[in-house]
């Protein structure tokens, strides 16, 4: 090794994430000194309350609730509090004092990603991201670099480890979404506010992230299109299962022709149902699978813990590797991250598949006058599967029709139709 000076490492949090970075860069420090080319000193970990009973063990002497003070002096500050404020001022404080920083703080990235680049640009320093979206999962490396010289037409996959165990856990063993949220939390995989997860708060943040690395521009978080999994009943996963499907979470994001010619970029979170074939119906607890197509490249799959400490903390200490190796070498070890503005416009209209699930009342030709009241709605039927014991019926929608508004005032229609006993459930396909 050579005798560069140890580097001052500030970690913010101690939660499921910060508590296993801290114990990987204790227990570690020997080899991670060696990889790096100088000690990784750990000067301090700031909490909410340095008295809390943690997972694991950690030196009391290191712990302190003054986040100012800590991040003042260091060469590299590693956010992992959650939640925009104060993560946001204490980031753009240690960038504004030179210090380079790591975050797997999606909300925060999506929300003020620019602002802590060019904060960062200023003085030269860095910020690296890679745990914020797919957990230990290399995605943004990727497409940040070696992807750079690739048109990338798709980014599309599951990007929330919370909601795809709920799913995973309603399909498998029947369970509620609050049981198994209850262990999700307990696991370490929600955030401190599930909210983020189950409304798909979370995996939008990531879209953003995603959207504006692959495509080079900027895709303000609300223009992403946002729904979660709690409007997913029971009802919903067993007709799912009878079809042989599978509800998933997913994100979408994709180059889009404009109604101008225009190139445009789509970016969307909402469950959708996926024949059981689909690689991405293999996708259980909280893994992710990140599917990305590029022109040259072709299809490519990352696939990996998508949450979790350790898991996570593996990616963390990735960044704080590579940016210290930056420091001792004296000079750029990775580009400065940036969403240079190819000027492509959010699209937030969502087009797709739909099936439709009602129970029908037991009248001669009531599928034949649905149909016909659909395709007065401008909506075609693409096909149709009854079960004659129960007069329960699924309709398969067509795609260029199916736009969200057609979808809200057909189901408006249906409910008003006597031949419509109940409908069971309306959700978004992938084949
Ligand atoms: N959990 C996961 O699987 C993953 C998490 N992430 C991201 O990593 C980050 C951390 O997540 P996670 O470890 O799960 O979060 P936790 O809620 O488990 O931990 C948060 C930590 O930050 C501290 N903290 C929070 N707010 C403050 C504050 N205002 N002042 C001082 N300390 C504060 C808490 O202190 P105290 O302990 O005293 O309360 C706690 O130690 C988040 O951005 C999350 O989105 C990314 C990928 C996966
Ligand atoms: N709550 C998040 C944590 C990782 O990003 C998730 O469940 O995916």
């Amino acid at each position: 090794m050579n005798h560069y000076r140890s580097l001052r490492i500030a970690l913010l949090g101690a939660g499921s994430v910060g508590s296993q970075v801290a114990r990987l860069l204790i227990e570690q420090q020997h080899e991670l000194a060696a990889r790096v080319g100088a000690p990784l000193e750990l000067v301090g970990i700031g909490v909410r309350d340095v008295d809390a009973k943690r997972d694991v063990e950690l030196p009391r002497e290191l712990l302190t609730d003054d986040l100012e003070t800590l991040v003042a002096g260091a060469d590299i500050v590693v956010e992992l509090l959650g939640g925009i404020e104060p993560a946001r001022t204490l980031l753009l404080e240690a960038l504004a004092a030179g210090a380079d920083v790591v975050t797997a703080n999606k909300a925060l990235v999506a929300a003020h990603g620019p602002e802590l680049f060019e904060a960062a640009a200023v003085v030269g320093a860095h910020v690296a991201y890679e745990a914020a979206v797919g957990g230990a999962i290399p995605i943004i490396r990727p497409l940040e670099q070696s992807l750079a010289g690739d048109r990338v037409t798709r980014v599309m996959g599951i990007v929330n480890g919370t909601t795809n165990f709920i799913l995973d856990r309603m399909h498998t063993e029947g369970s509620s979404l609050e049981d198994a949220l209850a262990t999700a939390t307990a696991l370490g995989y929600a955030e401190a506010d599930p909210t983020a997860d189950i409304e798909g708060f979370d995996a939008a943040s990531k879209a953003t992230i995603l959207a504006s690395l692959a495509f080079h521009t900027e895709v303000p978080a609300d223009q992403v299109h946002r729904e979660g999994i709690t409007g997913v009943t029971d009802a919903m996963v067993q007709q799912a299962e009878r079809g042989g499907r599978v509800l998933k979470l997913v994100a979408i994001c994709e180059r889009v022709a404009g109604e101008d010619g225009a190139d445009r970029v789509s970016a969307r979170v909402h469950p959708v149902s996926l024949p059981g074939t689909h690689p991405l119906a293999a996708v259980h607890e909280a893994m992710n699978a990140i599917f990305v197509t590029a022109e040259s490249a072709g299809d490519l799959m990352f696939y990996g813990a998508g949450a979790g400490g350790p898991e996570t903390a593996s990616a963390v200490l990735g960044d704080l590797v590579s940016m210290a190796r930056r420091h001792v070498a004296g000079g750029p070890g990775m580009p400065v991250s940036t969403h240079a503005n190819l000027g492509l416009a959010p699209f937030a209209d969502v087009l797709a598949r739909h099936e439709l699930a009602l129970t029908v009342a037991d009248r001669p030709g009531v599928l034949a006058r649905i149909a016909g009241l659909l395709s007065e709605h401008g909506v075609s039927v693409e096909s149709v599967r009854q079960d004659p014991s129960d007069g329960s019926a699924s309709l398969v929608l067509g795609t260029h029709t199916a736009s969200e508004g057609r979808i809200a005032s057909v189901l408006e229609a249906l409910e008003q139709q006597d031949d419509v006993e109940r409908i069971d459930s309306v959700i978004r396909l992938i084949d």
